[in-house]
């Protein structure tokens, strides 16, 4: 599929809004109804590809349930608790700290400015470098936030001070809630709890990606961000508390994602595709422009550990549904190379 050119668009108010549907982790965790939760999450899955999650309460982390998996209920027992579950509060924090990064003067952020010799780390004003490549209107922090080794400092801004820490605390509730809903899409297609899990692998790697669309004087030309499916595993995406920007397709229709404060917008990307052998799908979405108010996003990437192979898991080929998929490695490194061309990476993962 190309998207290139033709497909930037302006934020049409005459576009459906999505009436995006809400998964309850909370639900997910009591006996009681799980399944009926696990069901929903399935047809979500399988349907839109995205979904929300309300903000979650302060112990969720801490409700280490609870029964054994056999009776379709999510087994915390490995979960080393934390003391907090991921509140309000925090997550503004958590966007507050970017809005300042982006505030500063250019001066300031070039220090952590990408070198894309070196890769996609760090700042920088567009997402790409390719010749005849429609610009996004957009201003990038992309961060390697996980496995600590890979991270690299330099890229890390000081100002505002507690950018860091903040960060960091935000990435270990995200790898915790990874886990949980790896195991969660295990179980709603009634196999095994870990079977995501496991060809997810150990050593996965984190990306918090801060995105700033400044206001656009003509957002009929300009795209925020031009169409695609996201590489990863999972995408869990903090929006704009006020401004709405993000579009989904679905069946060639584009839908405005509202704007939803304190709630995830979790997209399954290319490799759960892959992994569930096409029942979930990797959704299509972009971000048109705001000719008055810039808008701002924090997105994070849970993708395998690059040496990982990752293919369909146990369960999902079967005579009715034949294997779609192949086996990839390091498919993020092949991402970009299609998203600056504007065709689909995952087609070159079909058999
Ligand atoms: O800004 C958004 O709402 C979406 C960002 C996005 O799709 C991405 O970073 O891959
Ligand atoms: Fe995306």
């Amino acid at each position: 599929m190309i998207y290139k050119g033709s497909d930037a668009g302006s934020l049409d108010t005459c576009l459906p809004l999505i009436d995006i549907p809400t998964i309850d982790f909370v639900l997910l965790t009591s006996p009681e109804s799980s399944a009926q939760e696990l069901e929903k999450l399935r047809s979500v899955l399988s349907s839109w590809g995205c979904f929300q999650v309300s903000s979650l309460p302060l112990n969720f982390f801490d409700k280490i349930l609870i029964r054994t998996s056999n009776t379709h209920c999510l087994n915390f027992f490995e979960f080393q608790a934390i003391n907090h579950g991921i509140e309000p509060a925090f997550l503004d924090k958590v966007k507050a700290v970017g809005r300042q990064f982006f505030a500063l003067p250019a001066e300031e952020k070039n220090k952590y400015a990408r070198d894309i010799a070196i890769g996609f780390e760090g700042y920088a004003n567009h997402i790409i470098n390719g010749e005849e490549q429609a610009f996004d209107w957009i201003d990038r922090l992309y961060l390697i936030t996980g496995p600590e080794d890979r991270k690299q400092l330099k890229f890390w801004p000081e100002n505002p001070e507690s950018f860091r820490k903040i960060l960091e605390e935000y990435n270990a509730k995200m790898v915790k809630l990874n886990e949980f809903l790896l195991k969660a899409i295990g179980l709603a297609l009634n196999l095994e709890e870990n079977c995501f899990l496991d060809m997810y692998g150990e050593e996965a790697t984190m990306i918090a990606v801060y995105n700033l669309y400044p206001p656009c004087p003509r957002p009929d030309l300009a795209i925020g961000l031009k169409p695609h499916a996201d590489g990863t595993a999972f995408t869990y995406l903090l929006q704009d508390k006020e401004v709405e920007g993000l579009q989904v397709l679905k069946d060639n229709q584009w839908y405005r994602v509202p704007v939803i404060p304190e709630a995830f917008v979790i997209n399954v990307g290319d490799q759960i595709e892959i992994m569930s052998n096409g029942i979930f799908k990797s959704p299509i979405h972009r971000v048109v422009t705001d000719s008055e108010r810039g808008r701002m996003s924090l997105a994070v990437f849970c993708l395998p550990n690059p040496n990982q192979e990752v293919g369909p898991v146990n369960g999902v080929v079967n005579e009715a549904r034949p294997r779609l998929y192949k086996t990839v490695k390091d498919y993020t490194s092949i991402f970009y190379s299609y998203f600056e061309k504007g065709t689909r990476p995952i087609e070159s993962a079909k058999i």
